[in-house]
């Protein structure tokens, strides 16, 4: 999406995603930091958990549940699954039917213009995407990740702050690479696979594998399909 395109949208957090982890929302305030950076208006938050329904989210208004969603239909209005777990943004965005997403792209990341990103897809501060990198829907480019060029990224993905993809590595749908992560050129991270914070990757990581370390090894697999 074009940078400052000023479009109206709703963010949301959900309480799944607070129940998995206890990390409060975190990345639904740098999602919404993002979309005020980058000129948009945030319309509103929606949140599963009534406490923070009547409160704000800096400055933008939580008011309800998800499934409030359908109230924003056709009313020009572009939503993003703002929740760093990548199966419940799988799973909501399979619930959400008819919603028009949002690709976010705060004004101080880098993307080439060969690059795409699908749709629903966030670009943090900080960030770089080379030419010709596709990112997939709903990805997470965290903050100050760099995705170099050729580089493929599934849907569902989310390179947390500080990964370092070298040149043509290609990330399978679902995979979550930890904060500062490194992968060396040409590398396969499978599917739904997780590699640690820190990690180091010089071989391919298999479909569904948690590896970490420098470098990194497979350490155990990780249930497979829902
Ligand atoms: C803006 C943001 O915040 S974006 C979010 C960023 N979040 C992250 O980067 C989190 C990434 N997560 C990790 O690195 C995690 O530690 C995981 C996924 C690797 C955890 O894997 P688990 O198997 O659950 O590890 P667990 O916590 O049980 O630790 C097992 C062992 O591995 C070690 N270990 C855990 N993570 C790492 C790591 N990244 N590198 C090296 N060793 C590690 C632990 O010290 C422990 O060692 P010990 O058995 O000698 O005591």
């Amino acid at each position: 999406m074009p940078r400052g395109t000023p479009p109206c949208r709703s963010l949301r957090v959900a309480r799944e995603y607070e129940a998995s982890g206890g990390r409060g929302g975190g990345h639904g305030k740098v999602a919404v930091a993002t979309a005020l950076e980058a000129g948009m208006e945030v319309v509103a938050v929606l949140d599963d958990a009534p406490t923070k329904w009547g409160s704000s989210l800096l400055g933008a208004p939580v008011l309800g549940p998800v499934s409030a969603f359908e109230r924003f239909l056709q009313k020009d209005v572009r939503f993003v699954l703002a929740i760093g777990e990548n199966r419940v943004r799988q799973k909501l965005a399979s619930l959400m039917a008819g919603v028009d997403w949002a690709t976010l792209v705060h004004p101080r990341a880098y993307v080439h213009a060969t690059a795409s990103l699908g749709e629903g897809t966030v670009v943090f501060a900080g960030a770089i995407v080379q030419p010709m990198v596709q990112v997939g829907r709903h990805v997470i480019v965290n903050t100050s990740a760099v995705v170099e060029h050729d580089c493929r990224i599934g849907d569902w993905v989310h390179l947390a702050s500080g990964t370092r993809l070298a040149g043509s590595v290609e990330v399978g749908e679902g995979a979550f690479v930890g904060a500062g992560a490194v992968v060396i050129p040409g590398k396969r991270l499978g599917r739904w696979s997780i590699v640690g914070a820190g990690a180091v990757v010089v071989r391919d990581i298999p479909d569904f594998s948690l590896a970490y370390g420098v470098p990194a090894e497979v350490r155990r697999k990780i249930q497979g399909e829902p």
